[in-house]
Parts: structure tokens; sequence; C-alpha cells
């Protein structure tokens, strides 16, 4: 890829038998590719010989080139050597202190703006990627970020969109997440460092907080598909918390390390063809048998994400009587026999893995009862505030997907001889993407910060009503954004793939996220009705 020519070599490649043309300063030999190419061949050879950049970039984005990046036989001679990266913005704040000295993330004296990271769009990334300052994000969370950006944009980006057409992501992606780490920090609670080959790189285990786990999440969701980020934590992300935080530690330790390290996947499955927000009411009965050793479960479960993959599913089923007392939390694993799976399709996130699960007599060892019988409800109501904290993220990161295509493509498309940005009624529909997001996202961090500061119990209490009014806020902000962007891109999102091919996608996952974790109605109700309870329990004077 060294190799370099100068404009007169390029221009003497200039016919079908021998197709060169130049982009941004580099040389794409695409004599074989014309006949693949999906804008047609004859568009290419008509710049044949030539630079192609302005035409180029009229009809693609940034991921193409890296996708196809073994087309590229080198640079011109007149191309600027890769200077070492910009000096940030002048800015008043002053220097960050060296990672070392890095405080915990939640020390508001402490705080000084990070440097400015990324694209710098207003709004296309949150505040503190902007040099401005925040109580919570250090440099530990600086380097964290640097790390999963650079992962997700060489190695996923580029190959989502082929993922979801294929309904699947390649394994070894999951496999990285944990080769890299990236699953043991992803549980809500600290850093599951014992039960790991290999714990991250960029953050030391005992700094890990929070809001390490919502960056890794945003910068994940960057990818624009809710399928891959189910893909690679959606079952994990819910299915693994209750097993460590309420699991018998001979099972945890059995079943965790090959978890953790990418080898074996779990998911979550509540839900059933006829209980889904009304969890109460799930029918699945596990028996425990005569000799007092198993529980023979049988039932189905519906929409279950990942199970097509999973090794492991942490049941809810009914162990006792009627309603939230009787429901307890096993751990099946598929070798026990008697798992059955089959992939469901639907409307979004399709290389998820959205599965039909039925149990037919399958015979569960006691040991693998997760928390006490009949209390599982309580175990699951725990799990849900870390579960809608996962969907706001990847709704908030997805909305400023939405919002960042839409600001790129207003910007280099032309219509009545405009820019589409010099179009108030554009513009228009940029900032009230923006003030939603950046609305939401500011509530976001505090309710992660609450977390941090409260334990479980308290906060399964206390941030119930706040956490289902954000989840509302976040998939009605989703929505909209999805909507406008479309409106902006206009053909483009409507049909699949190329330039407008995210939005495209994220439209058909929005329901994805309004509907499960507690539908959006569910969800409005609940954050008036449990903050209510609450806070007469707490003194609340009326
Ligand atoms: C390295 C060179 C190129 C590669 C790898 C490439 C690849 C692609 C791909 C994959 C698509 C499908 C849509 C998408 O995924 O974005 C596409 C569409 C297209 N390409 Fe290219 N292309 C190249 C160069 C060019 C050039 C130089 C032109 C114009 C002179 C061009 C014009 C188009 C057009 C008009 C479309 C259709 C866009 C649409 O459907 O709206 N391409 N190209």
């Amino acid at each position: 890829m060294s190799k370099t020519f100068t404009q007169a070599d390029v221009a003497s490649h200039k016919t079908t038998d021998s197709l060169w043309i130049t982009i941004d300063g580099d040389v794409y030999d695409l004599t074989k590719f014309q006949d693949d190419h999906p804008g047609g061949k004859k568009i290419l050879q008509r710049v044949a010989g030539k630079d192609a950049s302005k035409q180029f970039w009229k009809y693609h984005n940034e991921g193409i080139l890296k996708k196809y990046q073994k087309l590229q036989i080198g640079s011109l001679d007149t191309k600027p050597k890769k200077e070492a990266p910009a000096p940030a913005p002048k800015k008043e704040a002053p220097k960050p202190k060296p990672a070392a000295a890095a405080a915990a993330s939640s020390a508001p004296a402490e705080s000084e703006a990070l440097e400015p990271f990324g694209d710098q769009i207003p709004f296309g990334d949150p505040a503190w990627y902007q040099g401005h300052h925040s109580p919570y994000f250090n440099e530990t969370h600086a380097a964290l970020r640097a790390e999963v950006r650079e992962w997700v944009e060489t190695e996923v980006e580029p190959y989502v969109t082929e993922w979801d057409e294929k309904k699947e992501v390649p394994a070894h992606i999951y496999k990285q997440m944990g080769e890299r780490g990236y699953l043991a920090g992803l549980l809500g609670t600290h850093y599951q460092k014992d039960y790991v080959k290999n714990p991250i790189k960029s953050v030391p285990a005992e700094k890990w907080d929070l809001f390490h786990e919502m960056l890794l999440t945003d910068e994940l969701s960057r990818t624009g598909s809710g399928g891959f980020v189910w893909n690679v934590i959606g079952g994990f992300g819910i299915g693994c918390p209750p097993l460590v935080k309420f699991g018998k530690k001979s099972v945890v330790d059995r079943v965790l390390p090959g978890i953790l390290n990418g080898d074996k996947r779990i998911c979550l499955a509540i839900t059933e063809p006829d209980a889904g927000s009304d969890v109460a009411n799930l029918t699945c009965e596990a028996k425990l048998s005569e000799d007092g050793k198993h529980y023979i479960v049988n039932g189905e479960k519906k929409w279950i994400t990942n199970g097509i993959w999973c090794d492991y599913f942490t049941v809810a089923v009914r162990t006792g009587g009627p309603g939230m007392n009787g429901v307890s939390l096993l751990l099946i694993e598929r070798d026990f026999g008697g798992v059955s799976t089959r992939r469901m399709d639907c409307q979004g996130v399709w290389s998820s893995g959205t599965t039909y699960i039925t149990f037919e007599d399958v015979k569960v060892p006691v040991e693998n009862l997760i928390g006490k019988e009949n209390q599982g409800f309580r175990v699951i109501m725990t799990n849900f505030n870390h579960e809608r904290i996962g969907i706001i993220i990847q709704c908030l990161r997805f909305s400023r997907v939405c919002y960042e295509e839409s600001i790129k493509y207003a910007n280099k498309r032309k219509t009545f001889g405009k820019k589409l940005i010099e179009h108030p009624v554009i513009r228009l529909k940029l900032a009230h993407m923006a003030r939603q997001i950046e609305a939401s996202y500011n509530w976001l961090e505090n309710v992660i910060y609450q977390c941090e500061k409260m334990g479980d119990t308290e906060a399964m209490l206390r941030l119930g009503g706040p956490i289902a009014g954000l989840k509302a806020q976040a998939t009605v902000t989703f929505e909209f954004c999805a909507r406008e962007a479309s409106q902006i891109f206009g053909g483009l999102s409507y049909s699949r793939g190329g330039q407008g091919g995210k939005v495209e996608r994220l439209y058909r996952d929005v329901r994805a996220y309004a509907i499960p974790g507690g539908s959006e109605e569910i969800m409005l109700d609940l954050s008036i009705r449990q903050s209510m309870r609450v806070a007469k329990m707490l003194g609340m004077k009326l």
C-alpha cells in the first residue's frame, strides 16, 4: 500500500481494461470492481484516470473506503504526509491531569475539561467530548472512549449493514468483546476482573464505574445498529447480572469465566406469548422433583434476544402461587436437554437473534436457582433498572446518529441551488432533534450518578420512577429523530444501505426500544406511580 504514483501514472489508466481513480490523494484500481459497483460502471468510467473525490463524497459516506480498502493501491506523490493529530483548539480550561492522578469520576471540585475528541459537530457527541466541563468524566473515561471508538470504527461500523442483512454478527466479534475485557464491565456493578483472562486495557479495574459502562454502550451504539448492539450486549447485559449478583457461588464460578471471556453466551428469558410488561402473570412452570434435587421446567418464552445462540438462559418461572410472589429465577443450561429455540422474524434489530423458546421437561438442579425461591420478582425488578438504562443509552446515541448523519448530509446535499443546511426548515428539524437529545442525555448522566451513589435496593426504589420516565423520554426522542432524519434524507432513507442506510435501519429499530423493557405507556404511568409511592414513604407532604 505504500506505493506512490504521479497524477500522470493515474491518467494513463483511463480505460475499462485498466481503470484507476484518485480519492483524496489515494489511488484506487477499480478495473475488477467496476462491474460490481452498485452505482454502475459507466459512472466510474467517466472519471477514469482522474481525481474523483468530489463525485465520490457526493454519493457515499466514510465507512465505504474502510470496507473497500483492498481497492487502494497507493497514494499520489503530491498527497501531504500524515501529520501528527492537529493540536486541540485553544481553550481557557486548564490541562487535564496525567492518568495516574485521575480522580474518581464523581468529584466536582476536581473536574476539569478534557481534550476535545471526535468530529466536534455541535451536539454530534456529548458535550464532554467537545471540551465542556463535566463532573462525571475523567482521563480513564477518555482513554476507554478512544479505545472503543478505534475498534468500532475499524472492525465493526463498516460491516454492520452486511451483518444486519445477514441477520447475524460473526462469532469472532462477540469473542473479541470478551477478549478485550468489555463484557466484564457491563454488569451494572464493579468490574469482574477475577473472572477474565484479559481485563480491559485502558482502565484499571478498580477505577471502573457506571460512567465507563455507560460510555462503552454509547460508543458501541455509534454503529447505528440496534441489531449489532443487542447481538453483543443485549442478552448478556440483562441475563448475566442476576447470575452475578444473586447466583450460587459454585454456579457462578463454573459458568462465569466462559461467559465473560466470550466463549459462551447467556440471555434473559422473561417475556412469554401472554406476559410482557405484565411480568407477574407469567406461566412457565418449574416443579420441584420429589427428591427435592431438581426443578422440572415446562413452558414458552417469546421475543428473547440472542436466544438462538445461547448456552445459558436466565429464566423467570412460576414455582409458587399466582402473582408476583410465586415467581423464581433459574439458570437453565442448553446442555440439560429439552430446550428448543427458533429465530423470530421481526421488524427491526435483525442481527440480534430474536427467539422463541420452548422448555419441555427440562431438569434443572436446584443449585441453579438464582436468588430465593418465590422471590424472583425482586431480582427482576432490580434488573429492570439496569436493562432500562441500557436501552436509554442506546436510544440517545441512536438519536445522535440520526442527527449526526443528517447534519453531515445537509452540509453536502444541494436542493434548489442551496445546501440543505441553508434552508431554515432543515435547521429547525436539527434544532428540535438536538434539544431533545441534550436534555435527555443530561438527565441520563444524573441518573447514572445517582445509581453510582445509591445501593441496588435504594436505587430500585428511588430511581425506578425516574428511570421509567427517562426510558419513555429516550424512546420518544429516538422515534422523533429517526423520523426527522428520514425526512431530511428523503428517498435515501427509504431504500436500505448506502448513505441513508443507518437512518433507514434505525427507523425500523425504534419499536424494538419503545416496546420491550416496559412499553412507553407503562413507563410513563410507572414514572408517576412509583415516584409518588416512594415519596409517600419518605414523608412527602401533599
Ligand atoms: C473506491 C471507489 C468506490 C467504491 C468502493 C464505491 C462503492 C459503492 C457502493 C458500495 C455503493 C452502494 C451504496 C453504498 O453502500 O454507499 C455505491 C453506490 C454509488 N456509487 Fe460508488 N463507489 C466508488 C466510487 C464511486 C465514484 C467515483 C462515483 C462517481 C463518480 C460513484 C458513484 C456512485 C453512485 C451514483 C452510487 C449510487 C448511489 C445511490 O444509490 O444513491 N462511486 N458505490
